[in-house]
């Protein structure tokens, strides 16, 4: 499996925010966005994931034996807000992300109770999402990305807020993620505890000034 990104530009405003930009995420591998705040890690993530239309290029994913397709097809996308209904209780959260996701070939989404398990937060999927602590609930976030399948796991600052055990539980997932063939694309200020991570130091607007000024 590979996702590739092509000749990458995209604008905010009326700005080109990166240009021509080009990577390669391989199976196995993790790719960790870096750069100062603005400096358009949310931003690419958000292109990949299909949020945002690209100024030029593509983002595709490859799978053995089968045509490349739009990226935005094979990703989980984790960003800054949960996804989730308050009203809701945890339990119906999942169930609808399950059936909303649907399943992806080359793998199976947990059930909800083993996915609440490895989250390590079994005891309360029955609670109204609303009523959890804000580490809970982003722990519950996280199990979204294990009842449906999708290779690739995008992930804009996952762990901010969270607590040392919460931190370590997740960098665990992401790395049996990758042991199992996944792929991660990643912005985070807290290193994820990734070996072997590429990495991509986004410059932002400012970086265009400074071309100029040279
Ligand atoms: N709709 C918009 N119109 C104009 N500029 C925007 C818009 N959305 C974002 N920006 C600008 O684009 C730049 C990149 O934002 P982005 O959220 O991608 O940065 P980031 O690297 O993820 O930052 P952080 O580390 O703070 O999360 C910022 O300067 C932001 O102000």
């Amino acid at each position: 499996m590979q996702l590739k990104a092509e000749n990458l530009s995209a604008k905010r405003g009326e700005d080109l925010l990166f240009r021509k930009l080009n990577f390669c995420v391989n199976s196995g591998e993790a790719l960790v966005l870096t750069g100062r705040n603005g400096s358009g890690k949310s931003t690419l993530l958000r292109v990949v994931a299909g949020f945002i239309r690209p100024e030029s290029g593509k983002v595709t994913f490859q799978s053995q034996g089968t045509e490349s397709r739009p990226a935005r097809e094979a990703c989980h996308y984790l960003g800054h807000r949960n996804g989730m209904k308050a009203e809701l209780s945890v339990s119906e959260n999942l169930h609808f992300w399950k059936d909303f996701l649907g399943g992806f070939e080359g793998g199976t989404g947990l059930s909800i109770e083993e996915a609440a398990d490895v989250i390590g937060l079994s005891s309360i999927t029955h609670l109204p999402y609303g009523y959890l602590s804000a580490g809970q609930q982003r722990r519950f976030a996280m199990a979204r990305l294990l009842v449906a399948y999708r290779p690739v796991w995008i992930l804009d600052e996952p762990t901010a807020a969270l607590d040392a055990k919460a931190d370590a539980m997740f960098s665990a997932m992401v790395r049996n993620h990758l042991r199992s063939g996944g792929m991660a694309l990643a912005a985070t200020h807290q290193p994820l505890g990734l070996d072997n991570a590429q990495q991509l130091e986004m410059r932002g607007f400012e970086f265009d000034d400074l071309e100029e000024m040279v």
